[in-house]
């Protein structure tokens, strides 16, 4: 293990505590780094303060308290979570100055309380953030008023908390997670909307009934518009990475302390010396630091377009950088929120029966992340979006009339579609599938091919369809939907190779970090080798064989940092709340004290006579047919 200096360390300690001795201290010892110089590369200094004071203020407060797996009735639980907001509202963690100098700690804020409770985060962001920066963005000075009534908590009759007059709203029932979150329907019957509460930001009516725009161009104002739309979804990809992180955590630390059988009869070995056990797990790990890199990037990116809407930036620029982070988040919404779902749901597997324990929270998770694949526009839907952002793109790079560009660069390797498309897979070894630009360039040709596939398809399906609603429509398996996941995919991809193969990065740090992104890439690439060979990139038995036996070599070689790729990213062990995951790693000891501490455990439950009494004689009661 390589160790930080003098100085460095002493820094470190007073931020990251030094985690307890135990079961996975020998895993701690193997690891190739210091798990707490992993940590302060990946967040800075001011950022795990803020983190750590979240944290212990959280901890601190009785009203946080919680016992694992407890499930509490429904409106006991929105009732806790309206109380817990509004104490967030009072700690008021982050001041509007403290968001302007460094925005990014907004997203942090989400992930602290999403990783405590997503019923929490979600409540308090829908009603601080995803409302007031609807309103802020699209509306103007006159209604500030709005936004001064939500901070109040004004959202009906202040008094009497009935609905205004014609306003009907009620509640949906119970959902399948984040059921602290009172969900619910409205419904307006002959409600006047006053003119001035219209939102003008980008076009207005005047009293006589004129239409005015300071937008010229239609496109522009429609972008305008939408941009705000963006935030949620990427914001949502930061908060299913997060989901990921907790699950890979829980089931990571599980594995490592959890033995079952083993060579001989003397000793049975931690289950993740399993190589099935590594494989299921370490490529989420994987995914969890490279799609975590790409949200915290791409917020930046969204930061830049949200500063830009404030200035009433009306340039080309600005709307290209609109449409591109409209294409980004529609796909990496989708990536992000079905690989933390699969990743969720395998790490409850890979726990056993200790996974579907409610107390070790991996069913929370699930459940918890599930709606993500859905609101903000459901994953397949906005997948289109995608797609028909690089259809657009189809006539420039055919013509070669107009380069390829974008503020962030994303399709910029499309200029030279024509020479990737002649392109072939060229590996050899699976020593020269260890380096991640093999799995960067067979992205690049898939998604040039992809993407001539279906702009292909989508002009057949127009000839033979009756209009092109239905040929679209018709253009999406294997088509539309694929070239909008490879996209995607490609883009994380050379983000995250671009940034650990950066000089900047930490010698001690780039192997671990160079084997994840390579790992990322081809475990990523493997879901697409059909259509590898299919379009002839792969030939022969050997590409298919030389990814998948470099796949198994990679997880063999990050076996033993799992436990300190974790602790890099793990909260402490009362926001993560699953007591076969603590950090001292004692399972049984851990697990055994929250069972015993549960409600009634020890005693007969109360309808015990039932048992005793009342014998049930079989076969009554008889059928009265
Ligand atoms: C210093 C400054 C600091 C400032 C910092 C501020 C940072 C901000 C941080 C914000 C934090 C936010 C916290 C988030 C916490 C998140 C909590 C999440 C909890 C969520 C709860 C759930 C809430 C909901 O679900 S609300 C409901 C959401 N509903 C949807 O999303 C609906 C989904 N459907 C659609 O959007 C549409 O149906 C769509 C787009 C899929 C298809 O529509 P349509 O068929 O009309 O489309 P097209 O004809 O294809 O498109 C027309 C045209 O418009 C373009 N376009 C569409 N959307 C956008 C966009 N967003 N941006 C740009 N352009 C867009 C589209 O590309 C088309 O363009 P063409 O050129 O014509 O092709
Ligand atoms: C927990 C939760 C909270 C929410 N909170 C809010 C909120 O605060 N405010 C708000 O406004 N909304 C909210 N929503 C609603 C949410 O935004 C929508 O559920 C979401 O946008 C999907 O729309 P839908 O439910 O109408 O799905 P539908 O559009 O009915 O989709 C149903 C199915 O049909 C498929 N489908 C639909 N259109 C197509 C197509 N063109 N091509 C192929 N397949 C298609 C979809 O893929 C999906 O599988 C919330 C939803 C959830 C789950």
């Amino acid at each position: 293990m390589i160790t930080a200096s003098k100085s460095d360390a002493v820094s470190q300690d007073g931020l990251l505590p030094d985690l307890p001795n135990g079961p996975l201290s020998e895993y701690r010892r193997k690891a190739s780094f210091n798990w707490k110089d992993m940590a302060m590369f990946l967040e800075d200094e001011d950022i795990i303060a803020f983190k750590n004071k979240i944290f212990s203020t959280l901890e601190s407060d009785p009203l946080f308290y919680r016992q694992p797996g407890v499930d509490l009735p429904l409106e006991k639980y929105r009732e806790l979570t309206f109380l817990r907001c509004k104490k967030i509202f009072e700690y008021n963690f982050l001041t509007f100055e403290a968001t302007m100098e460094k925005p990014q700690k907004m997203l942090v804020l989400i992930n602290c309380l999403g990783m405590y409770d997503w019923s929490l985060s979600t409540k308090y962001f829908l009603d601080t953030q995803v409302f007031g920066v609807a309103i802020g963005n699209t509306g103007s000075e006159r209604h500030e008023t709005i936004l001064h009534q939500t901070q109040n908590m004004e959202i009906r009759n202040p008094k009497t908390l009935l609905p205004m007059p014609g306003v009907m709203v009620g509640d949906i029932g119970r959902k399948l997670g984040q059921n602290g979150l009172d969900n619910g329907f409205a419904m307006f019957h002959n409600v006047r909307i006053p003119y001035e509460n219209l939102l003008n930001r980008t076009g207005d009516i005047s009293s006589s009934g004129n239409y005015t725009s300071a937008y010229k161009d239609p496109k522009q104002r429609l972008g305008a518009s939408l941009g705000t739309l963006s935030s949620g979804r990427v914001s949502i990809i930061s908060m299913v990475v997060t989901n990921l992180k907790l699950a890979i955590t829980i089931a990571i630390r599980f594995s490592a302390t959890r033995r079952q059988f083993g060579p001989t009869e003397k000793e049975e070995i931690p289950v993740l010396e399993y190589q099935l056990q590594q494989w299921r797990l370490i490529p989420y790990l994987a995914a969890a630091y490279a799609l975590d890199y790409f949200s915290v990037g791409f917020f930046f990116n969204l930061i830049e377009l949200q500063i830009g809407i404030l200035m009433k930036d009306r340039s080309p620029r600005q709307a290209e950088l609109g449409k591109e982070i409209h294409a980004l988040s529609c796909a990496g919404k989708p990536l992000a929120s079905w690989t933390a779902q699969h990743g969720a749901q395998e790490c409850r597997e890979a726990c056993g029966g200790h996974g579907f324990l409610a107390m070790n929270r991996l069913g929370d998770i699930r459940n918890d992340n599930d709606p993500n694949c859905t609101y903000e526009g459901d994953n397949n839907v906005l997948l289109q979006q995608t797609s028909n952002y690089l259809l657009g793109l189809v006539q420039s790079i055919h013509e070669d009339n107009a380069p390829c560009e974008s503020p962030l660069g994303s399709i910029h390797f499309l200029n030279d579609y024509k020479t990737i498309l002649k392109r072939k897979f060229t590996a050899s070894t699976i020593r020269e599938c260890l380096d991640c630009a093999v799995a960067l360039d067979a992205y690049k040709w898939l998604v040039c091919y992809l993407l001539r596939e279906s702009h292909d398809k989508l002009q057949q399906e127009k000839q033979r369809a009756a209009n092109d609603f239905d040929a679209r429509n018709n253009s999406q398996v294997y088509y539309c939907r694929s070239l909008a996941l490879a996209f995607i995919e490609h883009t994380v991809l050379q983000r995250y190779y671009d940034y650990t193969h950066d000089p900047s990065t930490p010698g001690s740090l780039q192997p671990v970090l160079k084997k994840l992104c390579c790992l990322y890439g081809l475990w990523s690439l493997n879901k697409h080798i059909a259509v590898l060979y299919q379009g002839g990139y792969f030939a022969g038995e050997l590409p298919g064989r030389i990814v998948q036996d470099a796949i198994l070599d990679l997880c063999a070689q990050l076996k033993d940092d799992a436990v300190s790729l974790v602790d890099a990213i793990a909260p402490p062990d009362f926001i993560l709340n699953s007591p076969i995951a603590k950090a001292d790693g004692e399972l049984y000891k851990n697990l055994w004290s929250a069972v015993l501490q549960g409600e009634k455990v020890l005693e007969r439950p109360s309808w015990w006579p039932e048992f005793c009494c009342n014998k049930p004689v079989i076969g009554k009661p008889r059928s009265q047919l």
